[in-house]
């Protein structure tokens, strides 16, 4: 017997929540006689084509019972899937940390083949057997697959079909962008290999176009004039505008920040976007403010409220989960300045205690962006984001106690420019 699942009908749509930011879970199930379960899928809904490129993960929560003998799954052939798979007593609902590539697993992974492509998790009567002895656990299996931008990420799974079972089975089909972005990389060496993509985002959010259009009138290596360039960094409410802002007055110099006014309007609309998309525009801003420091620099003195080490200390902690010591070793090439992007003289780093800076955003009570709730609400992340900048490399960070008063640190910086950059 053949049923047909409107899936959609139980769509969970589950993104931007504070457990699991952008996640998307697709459930879909049949009850224990239907013998063939056939879904044939199109996405309408537009708002999945902001959650692509991305990765689909597919879980497969089977009981002991389960007599699953064979699942397949089409898919194009240039994907190559990855897999994991993990006992229930391990499964934790709103965190996949998926066991790393190749760990030992009941489930063996058919090849890609030609034509349109099959790929997909074959099982043994043995594994199962295995699996699903009387009273054993019930097992998670997940197969996470390189989705295609927008809807066709579900062509992806144009046809889902489970041949033979005659008892309850449930999918899942979560998209997860950067936890699984980041368990992928992690995974298949490709660290950040293709973070800063925005071209194929124009037909998904038609701003794209405009700040690239802006980026075709850019010189391709814009170059430094004889003034210093001092850029100001630091985690949110650590008081980089407040410094900024005096040190354009004690050195008559030209204040810029990143992303610069040029695409600021847009900043809203990528700050919602994925965590790549986002990125993508933060570091563009990067460029185009290297434009205008390049020319600035030729008549005074330059102060740059944050620059590329916010965008890459940022991007760093959002995409490692967990510890601090998860993120990429020291020297590691997350943590080296662009060869392309515009050198500054001296970047000083301000640190506040976690206590002083809470008392400080709370002074400020400004509207707040999503890092600024996450650093907020996650010690750890705030941590990483500290480690990260302090990781940067050429040019690195200079680290400045910024607790004392206004006044102090001022003084603390303008001599340090002065040591750095009077030469
Ligand atoms: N040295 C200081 N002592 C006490 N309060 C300070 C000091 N420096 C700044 N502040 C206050 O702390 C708050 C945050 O400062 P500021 O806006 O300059 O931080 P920021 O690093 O620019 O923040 P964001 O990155 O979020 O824009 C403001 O209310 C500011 O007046
Ligand atoms: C420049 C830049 C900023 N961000 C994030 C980090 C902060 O939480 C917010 C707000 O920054 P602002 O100082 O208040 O303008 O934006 C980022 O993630 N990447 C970047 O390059």
């Amino acid at each position: 017997m053949n049923c047909e699942v409107n899936w959609l009908h139980q769509c969970c749509l589950n993104r931007n929540t504070a457990a699991s930011p952008r996640q998307l879970v697709l459930k879909f199930g049949c009850s224990r006689n239907q013998r063939r379960c056939n879904c044939t899928t199109a996405l309408p809904d537009p708002s999945l084509a902001d959650l692509s490129p991305c990765f689909a993960v597919v879980a497969f929560h089977l009981g002991p019972w389960c007599p699953l003998t064979r699942m397949r799954l089409l898919s194009p052939p240039t994907l190559q899937p990855l897999w994991g798979w993990r006992s229930r007593s391990e499964r934790s609902p709103g965190s996949p940390h998926l066991p790393p590539l190749g760990s030992a697993s009941p489930m063996e992974l058919s090849p890609a083949v030609g034509g349109r492509g099959e790929a997909g998790l074959y099982s043994t009567s043995r594994h199962w057997a295995e699996l699903c002895g009387a009273g054993g656990p019930a097992w998670r299996a997940a197969l996470a697959l390189p989705c295609l931008p927008s809807s066709s990420c579900f062509e992806t799974f144009e046809t889902f079909q489970v041949p033979s079972f005659a008892s309850e089975i449930f999918v899942s089909f979560q998209f997860r962008c950067f936890e699984l972005e980041t368990w992928l990389k992690r995974n298949t060496q490709q660290n950040f290999a293709q973070p800063y993509q925005i071209s194929g985002c124009t037909s998904l959010i038609p701003e794209a176009k405009a700040v690239l259009d802006l980026v075709d009138t850019c010189p391709k290596h814009p170059k430094k004039g004889d003034f210093p360039v001092i850029v100001i960094e630091g985690l949110d409410a650590t008081g980089k505008t407040t410094v900024t802002q005096s040190l354009k007055e004690s050195l008559n110099a030209i204040l810029l920040r990143s992303p610069p006014a040029c695409i600021s309007q847009w900043r809203k609309t990528f700050d919602d976007k994925p965590n790549h998309i986002r990125r993508a525009f933060y570091a563009l801003g990067n460029y185009l403010v290297a434009l205008e420091i390049a020319k600035a620099s030729i008549e005074s003195p330059v102060i740059v409220d944050r620059y590329w080490h916010s965008t890459a200390a940022y991007a760093i902690a959002t995409e490692i989960s967990g510890k601090v010591q998860n993120l990429p070793p020291e020297h590691h090439e997350v943590y080296q300045w662009p060869e392309d992007l515009l050198k500054p003289d001296l970047v000083l780093l301000l640190t506040v205690s976690p206590e002083e800076r809470i008392r400080r955003l709370k002074g400020r009570g400004l509207e707040k962006t999503k890092e600024e709730t996450e650093l907020e609400a996650n010690s750890l992340f705030r941590e990483k984001v500290e480690e990260a900048y302090k990781r940067m490399e050429n040019p690195e960070c200079q680290e400045v106690d910024a607790n004392p008063s206004r006044e102090e640190v001022l003084k603390t910086i303008l001599q340090l420019i002065k040591n750095h950059c009077s030469s």
